[in-house]
């Protein structure tokens, strides 16, 4: 069942092509969708708009049996029911990392203001920091705290607007394991942007791909890998090869077994590259000017020799221009 909707939406800012061009998309509760788009595909613009921030010329947002106000319908703009939490989070840098959390509860009973925030304090791994200032965490710390500070009104939808891309890669792994622990605890429905498919997939196999404004595919991760829309989409999760003598079909590099005897597609190695978790071959195919990207996980084979290559038939895609 469908409780966060947003329905046709459609924006052009002036007098620009549509930023975003007739956008549908519908999340069961306690969803998590990851929203893959390269930048200026129109994924901020379209946050806004679901946040109740930003007006859009067509379509309309519910939750549950609440239509979402835009701005021009609404004096005050945003929802407590919707939080967006941006890459540029701002936290009041003179108050505490428990007084940054409780802020939004500023009305509330003190009672269940403290109790809230102790909760989200334990929950995030933030309760020994919460005497600090922002200035003395660190910037995945900074960034649970925005986080927890968004959660502290117990909304029903978070939207994250690329909240880690700051960080560096083993940060952003443990993070992003502690966050979707926490999202689904508290069962928060969630729009997670971001133009890096491998953040999406650590949280969720929910995706859909924004390309032009255009959603291009929706679906589970495996949905969209083995039978992505177009290039595109098959690119998100790896280079393709381009098979000789078969316009628009490819195959990806780990549907590429390298044989130990002849009687495969030979090729000739190029370059070698060490990877962590193989071994990348440049392989020249033989007769064709097409170059293949071929992983060997026995690191055994050196440059400047042959290969005999064997492809998985099944995982060969069929692609359109
Ligand atoms: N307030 C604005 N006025 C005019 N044009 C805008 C405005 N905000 C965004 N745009 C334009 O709309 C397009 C989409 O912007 P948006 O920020 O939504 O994309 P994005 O996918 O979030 O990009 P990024 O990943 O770089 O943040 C861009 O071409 C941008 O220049």
């Amino acid at each position: 069942m469908s409780f966060f909707n947003l329905q046709n939406i459609q924006k052009r800012y002036k007098d620009h092509t549509p930023v975003l061009d007739d956008v549908t998309l519908s999340l069961g509760k306690g969803e998590l969708l990851g929203l893959i788009g390269e930048s200026g595909s129109g994924k901020s613009t379209l946050l806004r708009i679901a946040a109740g921030l930003e007006t859009q010329d067509q379509g309309e947002v519910t939750l549950g049996s609440l239509k979402v106000l835009s701005p021009a319908q609404k004096l005050v703009a945003g929802y407590d029911q919707i939080q967006l939490v941006h890459q540029q989070f701002k936290l009041y840098p003179h108050s505490t990392v428990e007084e940054n959390i409780k802020r939004p509860l500023l009305l509330y009973d003190r009672a269940y203001a403290t109790e809230r925030a102790d909760h989200l304090l334990a929950l995030f791994g933030l309760a020994e920091l919460k005497n600090r200032l922002p200035r003395e965490l660190s910037g995945g710390q900074q960034q649970k705290v925005a986080i927890a500070r968004a959660l502290s009104l117990e909304p029903d939808v978070l939207l994250f607007d690329e909240p880690f891309s700051h960080l560096d890669p083993p940060q952003k792994r443990l993070l992003l394991e502690e966050i979707q622990e926490a999202l689904r605890q508290l069962e928060v429905t969630g729009i997670w942007v971001t133009h890096d498919l491998s953040d999406a997939l650590m949280l969720t196999s929910s995706l859909a791909v924004l390309h032009h404004g255009k959603i291009i595919q929706r679906g589970s991760a495996e949905g969209l890998f083995h039978s992505p829309v177009n290039r595109q989409v098959a690119e998100l999760f790896s280079s393709l090869n381009p098979l000789p003598d078969s316009p628009n079909r490819y195959v990806r590099p780990s549907s590429i077994q390298v044989l130990p005897t002849e009687g495969g597609i030979t090729g000739y190695v190029k370059q070698v590259r060490f990877l962590p978790e193989y071994n990348l071959l440049t392989v020249a195919i033989a007769g064709t000017d097409i170059v293949w990207s071929v992983p060997d996980t026995s690191r055994s084979i050196q440059a400047n020799r042959s290969v005999s290559l064997q492809i998985d038939q099944r995982a060969v895609l069929r692609l359109p221009d």
